[in-house]
């Protein structure tokens, strides 16, 4: 049920975005749970602009604390101008915002990205924030989904920029939400039109040395005229697929309890698993072995390990990433962590 807002909570407007986007919120409650405190990522681009207004305008019926975050890369001259400008457009909106400014200056849009989520993180920690928003849209997954399919990338790659994850190890439970996957560029950029908000373009989005740009102004609008919604239905895929790799992981650990009888990190029995077929013995290694690693073990050497096993019946050893050891027998397999004596 769509709850109207509350009129005495203000004036803020409504219409179908914040009805989708509380709809939206309603179904995922832990997604921008009711009370949190939020740290919003806002660049000054039409799609944060957006998130930062239908944020404001749900906050009465959400009860959240809102806190707005900026950072300058210091990329462009017009950078620091942008940010005052941008400073006294929250304020209008009784908020203030915090605002880094990067020393050194990013030499690359990875350096750039690390900043940003270190900073974040940083000052999430400080304003006592339970989530970070970045106002990642349909559109930008789509385009990451299509540059990763483009790249060769494994299908977990597929289901990236999901509508939340952990922001960092390090940073505890604070989560890093991306609640504007339900929208598509089109209608960020009708909001901040219908609504007069200001948005600083960036002038790096137009160089088409960037896959991404060039997949944004050549690709995408080809695909969006053959199929209209074509960004959102991808996008749509690749939160399919997120959740198919969810309940993969169950089922892979039920399965490995079935196949060691005991522990998940525990040896594996070679011959019950040579009875399986090659796909999911591919399947079930990785798995015990992403268990053992904590990280990926890379397609090679799950490569090398599942030829080897086929070949031979011999006892082996796999030297694996970061210093561990897989040995086998005829019967079992079984991982050694890294000897701190030689790390
Ligand atoms: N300089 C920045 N300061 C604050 N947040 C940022 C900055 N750059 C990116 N973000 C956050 O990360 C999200 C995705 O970044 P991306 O670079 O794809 O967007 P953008 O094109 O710079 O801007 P927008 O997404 O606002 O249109 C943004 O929506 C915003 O929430």
């Amino acid at each position: 049920m769509i709850l109207p807002p509350d009129p005495s909570q203000g004036r803020r407007p409504w219409g179908r975005d914040q009805a989708r986007l509380h709809r939206h919120l309603l179904r995922q409650p832990t997604l921008l749970p009711a009370g949190g405190s939020l740290l919003v990522a806002v660049s000054g681009g039409q799609d944060s602009m957006a998130l930062a207004t239908l944020l404001l305008d749900l906050q009465p019926l959400h009860g959240w604390q809102l806190q707005l975050w900026h950072g300058d890369h210091g990329w462009r001259p017009e950078a620091a101008r942008q940010a005052g400008q941008l400073t006294l457009w929250v304020r209008s909106q009784g908020l203030d915002l915090r605002l880094d400014r990067a020393d050194p200056v990013p030499g690359s849009e990875a350096a750039a990205r690390d900043w940003r989520y270190g900073c974040l993180a940083a000052a999430a920690l400080q304003g006592r924030c339970t989530h970070v928003v970045t106002g990642h849209t349909a559109s930008d997954r789509a385009e990451t989904v299509l540059l990763n399919l483009a790249r060769g990338s494994h299908l977990r790659g597929l289901a990236s920029l999901g509508a939340s994850r952990p922001l960092a190890p390090a940073a505890g439970p604070l989560q890093l939400a991306r609640p504007l996957l339900i929208f598509d560029r089109s209608d960020t950029g009708r909001l901040c039109r219908e609504r007069g908000l200001p948005v600083w373009t960036d002038s790096s989005n137009a160089d088409l040395r960037f896959a991404r740009n060039r997949l944004r102004a050549d690709v995408m609008p080809v695909l969006e005229s053959l199929h209209p919604g074509a960004s959102r239905r991808i996008s749509a895929q690749a939160e399919r697929l997120e959740a198919q790799f969810e309940a993969e992981t169950e089922l892979l650990d039920l399965a490995l309890a079935g196949l060691q009888q005991g522990e998940p990190t525990g040896p594996l029995p070679r011959r019950r698993l040579a009875s399986l077929a090659p796909a999911s013995q591919r399947r079930l290694l990785h798995h015990w072995l992403r268990r053992h690693l904590g990280r990926d073990p890379g397609a090679r050497s799950l490569e090398t390990l599942v030829d080897r096993l086929v070949r031979g019946r011999n006892p082996g050893r796999l030297d694996l990433a970061g210093g561990w050891q897989l040995h086998w027998d005829h019967s079992t397999l079984w991982v050694r962590p890294p000897d701190p004596l030689h790390g």
